[in-house]
Parts: C-alpha cells; sequence; structure tokens
C-alpha cells in the first residue's frame, strides 16, 4: 500500500479508536450542551417575564424546558454547566492525547527510519536535511490530528446542530445562515491556495537556514581559526533576508486570511439582522421575545466555533506540508529489510570476488574488479595510499554500501542475502570513520550494560592505559563530550579498542592501527592482539607497512 497521509492516520485511527471514539463523543455530549445554554436563556427569559414562546415548545424535550419556576430550572440549569465542565474536560483532554499518541507514534518511527535509512541516500542528504522535522514539523501534524481533524469534526457537529436548532424555530433563517456558511467558506478557499505556496516557500528556507547553522556550528573551530566570521555572517543575512521576504509574504497572506473571517461573520450577522428585521415587519412571521433571544444567543455562541472552522485551512495547509516531508523520509530506502539470522561468520573466508564499485553521483570508480581473499583467524593488511579506498572497503564489508558490480561473501554466505545485523554483529572496527559517542567512557565503550561487563570494561580500560600519564587516565565515568570532542585523539582510539574488544566479536578492522598510540601502549595493545590472533580474524587497513603485527597476506588497495 502507498504511503500517504491517510493510511498513517487510518492505521493511527485503528489502533487508538478507543480514545478518538472518546474524544468524538464527549465532543458531541459537550457540544449539545454547549446549545442548550442559549436555549435556557430563553426559558429564564419566559419565566422571569411571563411571556411564553410557541417556537421554543420544540425544545420541550429538554428536562428544564418543563419546569414550572425558577428554582428548579436553576436546578439544571446548574446541573447543566456541570456536566458541561466534566464533559469539555474530558474532550479537552482526549483531544490532546490523541494529539500527544499521535506525534509519539510518529516520531519514534521517524526516528527508526531515520537510523535505518541506506547510507548513499543519506550520503547524498546530509544530516541538516533530517533535523527539522523534530520540532516544527511534528506540530504542525499533531495540529493537523487534533484541531485539523477531530476538532473540525465536532465544530461541524456543532455548526449542524445550531442550524437545525435554528431551523426548529425558524426555517428560513436557518437556510441563510447554512448559505452564508457555504459561500464564506468558498471565500476563504481561494486565500488558502496561495497560502499554501508561500507557506511551503517559508519551510523551506527555515529548513535550508537550520541545515547551514548546523553545519558551521559543527565545524565552528575551522570557522574560527580561519577567521571566517564574515563571510560566514554575509552568507548568513543573505538567507536571513530572503527569509524575512517570504515571512513579509506570508504575513501578508495570514494577516488577510485571519482578517477576512472576522468581517465575514459579521457580514453574516448583518444579514441575519436584516432578514430578523424584514420578519418582524411581517406580523406572521414575527419572532417572539424569546425565541429571538435564543436565536441572537445561538449565533453568538457559534460565531468562535465559526471562525476557528474557517481558519482551520490554515491547519491544514501546514500539516499537509510536514506530513509531505515526513512521508519523504519515512519512504527513503532502508537497509535492513532483510530479517536477522545469528550466523557466526568466524570460519569463513572473506571473498570479494570482481568487486566494482563507483559512489553514487559520481563518476570515478574507486574499486575495479577488486579481487580479495582474507583467511578466517588470519592477520591481513590492506594498504593504500590516501584516497586509495581504504574507508570505502569498510563500508562495503559492514554493507554499508553495496558494490556497484561483483560480489562479497563470507563463506558460502553471500553478503547480499544476509541482513546487515547478521554481518555487523561478527565485526567490530576501530577507526576514525565510526566515532565514540555517548555521555561518559562507560556509554561510549559497552553497549551491552550488564554489571558483568562494567567489570570487564572497567579492567580492560585500566590495563590499557596503565602507560598513560597518570592526569590523562580515563574513568568510566568520564565525560567524553559530543563525539568524543574532550578527548585526545590516542585516548580516542584506545576507547575505540576497548569498545572493539569488548564485544567479542570474530571480526575485527583496524584502521591505522597504531597511530596516536604511545610506544608503551602500543606494546601492550600488540601483546592483547597476537593472545587473539588465533581466535579472530584481523584486518588492518594502513598507508605504511605496519610493523609489530605477524601478517599472513599484504593486498595493495
Ligand atoms: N560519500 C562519498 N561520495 C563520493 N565520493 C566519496 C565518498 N566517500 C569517499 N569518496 C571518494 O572515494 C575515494 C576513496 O575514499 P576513502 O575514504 O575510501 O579513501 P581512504 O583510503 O580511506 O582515504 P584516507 O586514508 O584518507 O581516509 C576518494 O577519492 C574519496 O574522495
Amino acid at each position: 500500500m502507498p504511503r500517504n497521509k491517510w493510511n498513517i492516520i487510518k492505521s493511527f485511527a485503528g489502533k487508538n479508536s478507543l480514545l478518538i471514539t472518546i474524544a468524538l463523543l464527549t465532543g458531541l455530549c459537550y457540544n449539545i450542551l454547549t446549545i442548550m445554554i442559549p436555549i435556557s436563556i430563553g426559558k429564564f427569559y419566559e419565566l422571569s417575564f411571563g411571556f411564553s414562546s410557541h417556537r421554543l415548545a420544540a425544545f420541550k424535550f429538554i428536562p428544564f424546558m418543563d419546569a414550572s419556576n425558577f428554582q428548579s430550572f436553576l436546578g439544571f440549569f446548574f446541573a447543566l454547566v456541570a456536566l458541561r465542565l466534566g464533559f469539555e474536560y474530558l474532550n479537552r483532554y482526549s483531544i490532546s492525547l490523541t494529539g500527544e499518541r499521535f506525534s509519539k507514534t510518529l516520531r519514534e518511527r521517524l526516528f527508526q527510519n531515520q537510523l535505518q535509512v541506506a547510507m548513499n541516500i543519506y550520503d547524498t542528504k546530509g544530516i541538516g536535511k533530517y533535523l527539522l522535522r523534530y520540532s516544527g514539523d511534528m506540530k504542525s501534524i499533531q495540529n493537523y490530528m487534533k484541531n485539523g481533524l477531530i476538532r473540525f469534526s465536532q465544530d461541524i457537529v456543532l455548526l449542524l446542530i445550531v442550524v437545525i436548532a435554528i431551523g426548529s424555530i425558524n426555517v428560513n433563517l436557518a437556510l441563510i445562515i447554512a448559505g452564508c456558511i457555504a459561500f464564506s467558506s468558498i471565500i476563504l478557499w481561494a486565500i488558502n491556495k496561495a497560502l499554501y505556496k508561500v507557506s511551503l516557500e517559508r519551510r523551506n528556507t527555515r529548513s535550508g537556514m537550520l541545515s547551514f547553522v548546523n553545519t558551521r556550528l559543527r565545524s565552528i573551530l575551522a570557522l574560527k581559526a580561519f577567521n571566517k566570521y564574515l563571510p560566514e555572517e554575509k552568507r548568513y543575512l543573505k538567507r536571513s533576508d530572503k527569509l524575512y521576504i517570504i515571512g513579509k509574504r506570508y504575513a501578508k497572506v495570514v494577516a488577510l486570511l485571519q482578517s477576512m473571517i472576522p468581517a465575514v461573520t459579521y457580514t453574516m450577522l448583518g444579514i441575519i439582522m436584516t432578514y430578523v428585521f424584514t420578519a418582524s415587519q411581517q406580523a406572521e412571521s414575527k419572532l417572539g421575545g424569546s425565541s429571538l433571544l435564543v436565536l441572537i444567543l445561538l449565533i453568538i455562541s457559534i460565531l468562535p466555533v465559526l471562525r476557528r472552522s474557517l481558519r482551520v485551512s490554515i491547519v491544514w495547509k501546514l500539516g499537509d506540508i510536514s506530513f509531505t516531508k515526513l512521508i519523504d523520509i519515512l519512504d527513503l530506502p532502508k537497509e535492513n529489510q532483510l530479517p536477522f539470522e545469528n550466523i557466526k561468520l568466524d570460519d569463513r573466508e572473506i571473498i570479494f570476488n570482481n568487486v566494482c564499485f563507483t559512489y553514487p553521483n559520481t563518476s570515478k570508480p574507486i574499486f575495479n574488479d577488486l579481487q580479495l581473499l582474507i583467511n578466517p583467524k588470519s592477520t591481513t593488511l590492506l594498504q593504500g595510499k590516501s584516497g586509495s579506498g581504504k574507508s570505502t572497503f569498510i563500508r562495503l564489508l559492514l554493507k554499508l554500501m553495496s558494490p556497484s558490480t561483483g560480489h562479497i561473501s563470507f563463506g558460502d554466505h553471500q553478503c547480499y542475502k544476509l541482513s546487515e545485523k547478521t554481518i555487523r554483529k561478527n565485526i567490530a572496527i576501530v577507526s576514525k570513520d565510526f566515532p565514540l559517542y555517548g555521555r561518559d567512557v562507560y556509554e561510549a565503550i559497552v553497549y551491552n550494560r550488564k554489571e558483568a561487563n562494567k567489570e570487564k570494561a572497567k579492567f580492560l580500560l585500566e590495563h590499557l592505559q596503565q602507560h598513560e600519564d597518570h592526569q590523562n587516565q580515563l574513568k568510566l565515568d568520564s565525560k567524553i563530550g559530543d563525539l568524543g570532542c574532550n578527548l585526545t585523539s590516542g585516548q580516542q582510539k584506545l576507547l575505540m579498542y576497548c569498545r572493539a574488544l569488548l564485544t567479542q566479536k570474530p571480526i575485527l578492522i583496524l584502521e591505522e592501527p597504531l597511530k596516536e598510540i604511545n610506544i608503551y601502549t602500543q606494546k601492550l595493545l600488540l601483546q592483547l592482539l597476537k593472545d587473539f590472533q588465533d581466535q579472530k580474524t584481523l584486518i588492518l587497513l594502513d598507508d605504511h607497512e605496519v610493523k609489530g603485527f605477524d601478517i599472513d597476506t599484504i593486498y595493495h588497495l
């Protein structure tokens, strides 16, 4: 089934039908009770001034309309107010809860999708493109659900009931009101078309600004070091000016729309007054005091609702734009489409068979018929200068990317038939391309946070740091900063080793394995890796020879 807004809403409504039914039913009850208030004031008028209106007889089924004295009327009136309070509370709460649940469901699905997006797509879009969705767009979508669908349908029901109630007092008046509502909706529809265009432009420009700020803040060190304030400020000013101009256009359309709404409703009131006045001149259709009062109060009580319903198209338009963006992300090709199987690849050779690879949107192939065989539990060095494709090799092996042609396999398991998770369960990596993340050292190096793992992590961390300066030694609770920015590159490398070795995966990829590590710690590491050498497949990637390892095979990239 193609993904669209209605499929998403329908599937949510199916899973939350009770909550939505409660919202709609309480809305209906609260609406009916709302209308009873002006009607009861008509009764109050009757009781106070001794008039009786045959037109109000239509409402005889309402209990207080039968009340013969003021005391019992007042009892009903307060009961009505209390009941309305209860229903309004339930209604508002259930609508808000529906909105909260809807955005919870969507943001969780969105994050899952964002994490699983295929790397070739992710690379071309960049991080900034994914950030906005959690703030403005989610709010617009939540609003769409709450105000654009539930509250709007509730308001339409209220308007219908009021028109029917007015119709039971005076049919012509009901027809005039219905006609006016239809006519004003058409006028506002036209303005809304213009609104859609300018809102879309405003959203896209804002989104671009967010990406801009994001990349500048991420490169803040370079920006400061190279005195790039001025050019970046100038670029930002240009964007900001553009957003301001679009913002002005947006403000114009919204102001027009919002000032048109009261104008339209007051014009409607004028038409109604003209009719009532004309009718009062003709004795046969004259409206009695109490029914006139009820009519006026009914009309006044629906004016805010009418304004809200005429304004709803802003909610629809903004919601539509955000839905489109959301669906764009949800529709991005994902990885992990194959089911996970817990296959151990420790005794399989790694085979690259005529692998060709070219990055999307580029023409220069990185690999042309790459042939490679890595025996299980052996140590292999892939040597190549910068740009020769070492990082690309890792990406292919991890199935972050797929070969353009040719095959990668683990023994007789073809890579394209294995899920990404299956492959990655077998491979650990030490490389600057796979940064550390988490708040502290513990979060950065241990993913399975069992107590036993904490002990192992503490032990390994202390072991690997025994030759480091005392003041440089990290503890499990040391804060690492954003992507390890509080750490030296040597500390980062050691933590990457801890992260890789704590996972017990059978294949270990080490990019520039000894770089940035002091000579004593290098010895320690080499000894540790030697202990593993007959249990793990080691793949070293470097632009030079790597001393200290017993290397079985060398490939030149
Ligand atoms: N996402 C990408 N899109 C397009 N081209 C890319 C992408 N990533 C890398 N390349 C190009 O692919 C080539 C190989 O890059 P790769 O990062 O694999 O080299 P490397 O051997 O790891 O280099 P280094 O040792 O400097 O990290 C380079 O020419 C690089 O410009």
